[in-house]
């Protein structure tokens, strides 16, 4: 089985896959983070975030099990991944990567933006997972917060509407809703209740 999860940022898309993953017992796949990780190792490299060659070399050297997930969840991480997400040549190296991880058995649960419409587009179940800005951003800004780093609302949600934008509107693969993909809007929904939800979509398509 492979559950395919989209959504903007801070919509709870990670938290759901995580979840869903071990309830499901199924592996699971953040693909923000290999787009984080060549992002964080060209930022270490002092290299411009538009050097396509060198992040191809990054990403063909991928590993994933030894990446640092605290340094990769930084702010300025997200968006220098967001800058990179736009090259098509890279994305075809780690769309690789990724469709490869979602073919091993048992299967898969992977999260990111394309999944649905590029990396997985037969999975068994497609979710949409999203909420307001103005949620993502008071959730982002809270997680921020009680991880000891500095959050300002206001600009916490101004820099989720421009990643928003760039994201959807890029011509390679741009985030978006997969026809067959069912809609999850957790803006009113607290963790759990979302996460019955997501089980409650999932086990519907097992069975059906
Ligand atoms: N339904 C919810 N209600 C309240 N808080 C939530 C909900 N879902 C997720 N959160 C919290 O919101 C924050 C963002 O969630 P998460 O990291 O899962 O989002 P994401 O979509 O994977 O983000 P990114 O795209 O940046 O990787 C986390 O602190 C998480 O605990
Ligand atoms: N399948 C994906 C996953 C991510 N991206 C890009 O990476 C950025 C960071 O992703 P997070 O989920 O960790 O926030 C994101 O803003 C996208 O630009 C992608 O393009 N495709």
């Amino acid at each position: 089985m492979i559950v395919a999860i989209d959504g903007p940022a801070a919509s709870g898309k990670g938290t759901l896959a995580r979840r869903l993953a071990e309830h499901f017992e199924l592996r699971h796949l953040d693909t923000g983070l290999t787009y984080r990780a060549v992002a964080a190792a060209l930022l270490a490299k002092g290299l411009p975030l538009g050097d396509e060659g060198v992040a191809i070399e990054i990403a063909q050297n991928l590993d994933l099990a030894h990446v640092d997930k605290t340094v990769l969840s930084a702010h300025e991480i997200g968006e220098a991944a967001s800058r990179i997400a736009v090259l098509g040549g890279l994305r075809e190296e780690l769309v690789r990567l990724q469709k490869d991880f979602a073919a091993a058995p048992p299967g898969a649960v992977l999260d990111g933006r394309d999944i649905g419409t590029v990396v997985c587009p037969d999975a068994t179940v497609k979710l949409f997972v999203t909420a307001s800005p103005e949620a993502r951003a008071e959730r982002r800004t809270a997680e921020m917060v009680s991880k000891g780093q500095e959050a300002e609302y206001a600009s916490v949600l101004e820099d989720l509407k421009r990643r928003d934008e760039r994201d959807s509107q890029r011509t390679v693969a741009p985030m978006k809703q997969a026809d067959d993909a069912h809609l999850l809007d957790t803006t009113e929904m607290d963790i759990e209740t979302a996460f019955q939800a997501a089980v409650d979509i999932v086990s519907q398509a097992c069975n059906a």
